[in-house]
């Protein structure tokens, strides 16, 4: 309840009778999709006296890799707490993701704080998922790794090489299953029998081919695989989809767990701290211990589960950072105004992360090209239906670029740092113009397409504080987008404009008009389209989140003052705590984040099975850096059947 008054409004149109139609139909072709083979999550809290060995918090796309992967072992007896609901059936529908990402039941929409320099002023709004799955559930489906060098920065900003590509690399192919025969064969780069499916949308519609002719046009070249050999130019993406349906780290590796007798999975429970307890270790210094997690139940009844070996935070990178600042973990000034006691000065929250995008350039398309109209969409539905193809098992998003801007002075010569690492990305987004405004409804038919330049590298921060000492409030974040000294990324994401306004003519040839009514952006409609006035103008005032939150408690080097966490993933000065989704990155990837977690979250769980001396499967994978090894690396397959 208190969750709901602290959202920002949504821009769901709930009302809406298409929205119902569709909600209708979504559960007609889920009642003829395949027969579940995953039993449901739990949603009843366990007994008051609960105990586990290891409790994960927050079922997302980490969270679930984590807790499935440590219930391999039967001994170690795993609790997940996620504080929403199962993931709906719709969400397996690709193109329904403008309702999902609509649905107050799945994602929580919030404020962040007002700046000056971006959100003109008023603060951005962005979602948080709310649902087991996280935002694989809700998300685009990207599948997309990052750059090599991406991972070699990481190794040396954190002094430990196992965090280098070539060792990460065992990681994202233990947790692929790559449905592509041509890209699967690529052993050295990809895997096949990892519980994530990996695959294209089968729907490849014409205003995809348009979009690909105007990229190639503008003479971008065309990259198939951006998770081998390298990623710039621009590429219709592989998805975390099989057979036309999203797969989400739920689906894959948590659901086939669920009838394991020893992991517990507690839906609709809100974890609202860490128990931290001073206790004495071997030197006879205090050394504050996790000892489980208090949380809030579906009733509301406040409970506690005990974790006799360690927590693992997995709540995201706004959520996590909160849980540990009111477990008294957390830079001691901020933590003294709340009146919580200290358990660890350290500087949670305050690397925050996203990748700073504004609004681009919107392209109406022509109507011989997005026609939309019921009969349409009825044959949609029955194409998907029958076949699981057609514009409902795919979204525009799947096409995208990568680019070096050459904003930043070429890396050092003899670095070894080819300039292979993008720092732009030009995301693609469709929408409807629908008169009433509910622009999300019908999207699987868009008509107007926006190109966004993200800058996939941001030098600006931000930082997530706690709003109150109130749990159940939300975070308070500072996105602080465009900040940076210099004015760098700002930079980065005019390359991104400049690049698709000399795209305008080709796009034009195909049927796309740039829409150039100064409603796109009100506030700089009194300067001249395309301006380098207008163009900062639109960074400013039309900011908005990649939702590719990271590194608000990152890990890092001893003596780092800026990590939470060491190279292990523990948080520094505490026993038995741990912190494994996107918050624990260095820093952001060349491009979407989760296939990074899912990476994250594979090697965390192999961690925690060294340090415990955990059963399972490790990835054979933990030999000396360097070695990128066959791919005898790859898990031997879902021992409980595939999702
Ligand atoms: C709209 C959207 C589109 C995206 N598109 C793409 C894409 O196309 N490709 C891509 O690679 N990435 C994409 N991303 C990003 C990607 O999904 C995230 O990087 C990834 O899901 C982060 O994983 P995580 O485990 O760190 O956090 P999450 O997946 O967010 O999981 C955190 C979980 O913790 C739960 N939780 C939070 N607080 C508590 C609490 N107190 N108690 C219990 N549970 C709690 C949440 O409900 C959630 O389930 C997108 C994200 C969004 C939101």
């Amino acid at each position: 309840m208190l969750m709901q008054m602290s959202r920002a409004a949504s821009p769901a149109c709930d009302n809406d009778p298409l929205y119902t139609f569709v909600t209708v139909l979504a559960t007609v072709i889920n009642s003829r999709l395949q027969a579940e083979r995953t039993a449901r999550a739990q949603e009843q809290p366990g007994p008051d006296d609960d105990v586990a060995d290891v409790v994960v918090v927050g079922g997302g796309s980490a969270g679930c890799i984590v807790a499935a992967r440590l219930s391999e072992d039967p001994r170690v007896r795993v609790t997940l707490l996620e504080r929403g609901g199962t993931e709906p059936p719709e969400a397996r529908v690709p193109a329904f993701l403008s309702y999902l990402t609509a649905r107050a039941n799945v994602m929580e929409f919030l404020q962040a704080q007002p700046e000056k320099g971006n959100c003109n002023g008023t603060g951005c709004v962005f979602p948080l998922p709310s649902l087991l799955s996280g935002g694989g559930g809700v998300n685009g489906m990207l599948y997309v790794r990052g750059s090599s060098v991406d991972y070699d920065d990481w190794a040396e900003q954190v002094g430990d090489l196992s965090w280098g590509y070539s060792s990460v690399l065992r990681y994202f192919k233990r947790a692929e299953r790559n449905l592509d025969k041509i890209i699967a064969l690529d052993r050295r780069f990809h895997g096949r029998r990892g519980r994530q499916p990996v695959s294209w949308h089968p729907y490849r519609g014409p205003v995809l081919q348009r979009l690909a002719d105007a990229f190639q046009a503008a003479g971008l070249p065309f990259r198939r695989d951006v998770n081998a050999r390298g990623q710039l130019g621009y590429s219709v993406v592989q998805t975390t989809t099989q057979g036309g349906e999203r797969v989400s780290s739920f689906r894959a590796y948590l659901g086939p767990a669920l009838r394991r007798r020893n992991l517990r999975v507690v839906t609709y429970a809100t974890v609202t701290r860490v128990l931290v307890e001073p206790t004495a270790n071997t030197e006879g210094d205090a050394l504050p211990r996790a000892t489980g997690v208090e949380y809030m139940d579906a009733a509301g009844r406040l409970r506690v589960v005990k974790a006799e070996k360690e927590v693992v935070l997995t709540a995201g990178a706004l959520n996590t950072p909160k849980i540990l600042l009111l477990s008294g973990i957390g830079p001691a000034e901020h933590l003294k105004a709340f009146n919580i006691s200290l358990m660890a000065d350290l500087p949670v929250g305050q690397g925050l992360q996203d990748q700073s995008r504004a609004g681009g350039l919107v392209f109406d398309c022509d109507a011989s090209l997005c026609v939309s109209d019921w009969e349409h969409r009825v044959d949609d539905l029955e194409e998907y239906d029958r076949h699981r193809n057609g514009t409902l098992s795919a979204t525009p998003g799947q096409i995208t670029a990568f680019v070096r801007t050459g904003v930043d002075p070429p890396p050092p010569l003899g670095r070894g740092r080819p300039a292979k690492q993008p720092d732009l990305q030009i995301m693609v987004s469709g929408s409807r113009n629908d008169p009433n405004g509910c622009v999300v409804l019908d999207r699987w038919r868009s008509n107007r397409f926006t190109f966004m330049p993200a800058v996939l590298h941001p030098r600006s921060r931000g930082e997530v504080r706690l709003r109150s000492s109130d749990p159940l409030q939300p975070p308070l974040v500072r996105f602080g987008f465009f900040s940076d000294d210099g004015n760098r990324d700002l930079a980065v994401y005019k390359e991104g404009l400049k690049l698709v306004l000399a795209m305008e003519p080709r796009l034009a040839e195909r049927g796309f008009t740039l829409n150039r009514d100064p409603g796109q952006a009100p506030a700089c409609a009194g300067l001249p389209f395309g301006s380098d006035a207008w163009q900062d103008c639109l960074a400013r005032t039309t900011t908005g989140t990649t939702w590719h939150y990271a590194a608000s408690c990152r890990m890092g080097r001893d003596g780092d003052a800026g990590a939470v966490l060491d190279t292990g993933l523990r948080v520094r000065g505490v026993q038995g705590l741990r912190v494994a989704d996107a918050s624990a990155m260095p820093s952001t990837t060349s491009g979407n984040t989760n296939a990074p977690v899912m990476m994250v979250a594979e090697r965390a769980a192999d961690l925690i099975k060294k340090d415990h001396g955990f059963g399972g499967k490790p990835c054979a994978d933990d030999r000396s850096p360097g070695d990128s090894g066959p791919s005898d690396s790859e898990d031997s397959g879902p021992e409980d059947g595939s999702a």
